[in-house]
């Protein structure tokens, strides 16, 4: 359905990329999130897909069809992409239903249709609204409306929930990715945050300085990471280096990077590798408890704990089946 192939882009005469040799393959009806520090490509990437941005190299492929490359360039009007972004662009002179009316060109029933998209984003009824009068959930909503409209074939969603707050964002983004999943549109959903990424797509893309180091399913990112720096993403991870393999007496393959996920670590209960260590600082995070540790033998750690009491000296250790190593 998408083919990204081989795509370059940079904005420098060539001096250094700001996506090099990006290749991947969307079915119809995929979920997936490209997920990245700042800087790492995400927009770039969706600019050239959405035909934004002309590439240096490569090929993409939208429904078998090639859009762009060095030479061709299909413009974004044509490429039949929806887009949603951080800032919900809605045109503030508009009701709601011209708002997603605008969107529709081809259609013949466009007011019927542009009702039924807010029937499907939970906004029947408030038509002639104007975009001032909703809150910033409902106005997200709006925008996703407008771009499901015109029954794309690709749904680009840009950082949509970024200017929510955390309780908004969460709901937001399940009531999202259900009206995705029942429309059963291809999506690429853009987010600097793992936990949105793991919890609405079926696949992740992990872009760093431009390159793919990693495309998997969620759970398979989470539990079969390819680097520390892929694992340490999606949570707080203790890298297991010479020293800290010497703290907990577990001599490691030394051809192998090795971390331990903070929340597989335990407390004063039998493990196979332990060690002691005094708390040097306890700080209530509600949930929790954070602690920055000092190993006995100088390793200065910090782990977050779901215990609400904690003695000033513990012990603290982990089981084999929860190392993660990775090829050094
Ligand atoms: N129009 C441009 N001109 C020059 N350099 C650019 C341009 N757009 C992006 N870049 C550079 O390309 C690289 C990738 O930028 P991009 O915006 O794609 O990253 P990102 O992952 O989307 O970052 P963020 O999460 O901060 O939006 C960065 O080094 C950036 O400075």
């Amino acid at each position: 359905m998408l083919i990204v192939d081989s795509l370059s882009k940079s904005f420098d005469k060539g001096k250094s990329f700001a996506l090099k040799d990006v290749s991947f393959k969307l079915e119809q009806g995929d979920v997936c999130a490209i997920v990245g520090e700042s800087g790492s490509g995400k927009t770039t990437l969706v600019r050239l897909i959405a035909g934004l941005e002309r590439p240096d190299g490569g090929v993409i492929k939208l429904e078998g069809k090639e859009v762009s490359s060095i030479k061709k360039l299909v413009p974004p009007e044509k490429r039949n992409i929806g887009l949603v972004f951080q800032e919900y662009a809605l045109f503030p002179h508009f009701d709601l239903l011209k708002n997603v009316m605008y969107g529709i060109s081809k259609l013949k029933n466009k007011k019927e249709r542009a009702k039924e998209m807010l029937e499907l984003v939970g906004l029947s009824g408030m038509e002639h609204r104007y975009p001032h009068q909703l809150s910033g959930g409902q106005q997200q909503r709006v925008a996703l409306a407008r771009a499901l409209a015109p029954n794309p074939s690709l749904l680009i969603l840009d950082e949509p929930f970024s200017n929510l707050d955390a309780m908004l964002r969460m709901q937001l983004r399940s009531q999202v990715f259900e009206i995705i999943k029942k429309t059963g549109v291809t999506a690429i959903f853009v987010t600097h945050d793992t936990q949105d990424a793991l919890s609405v797509a079926d696949e992740i893309l992990i872009l760093q300085n431009g390159k793919i180091i990693q495309k998997d399913q969620a759970a398979n990112l989470y539990t079969k990471p390819s680097s520390i720096y892929v694992a340490s993403l999606f949570g707080n991870t203790i890298q297991l280096n010479k020293e800290m393999q010497t703290a907990f007496d577990c001599p490691l393959n030394p051809k192998c990077d090795h971390a331990i996920r903070n929340e597989n670590l335990s407390i004063n209960e039998e493990c196979e590798y332990v060690t002691h260590a005094r708390v040097l600082k306890k700080t209530f995070l509600g949930t929790g408890t954070q602690l920055l540790l000092k190993l006995d033998n100088g390793q200065k750690i910090s782990v977050v704990t779901k215990e609400r009491e904690v003695a000033d000296r513990i012990k603290i250790g982990f089981n084999s089946t929860d190392l993660l190593e990775f090829a050094g």
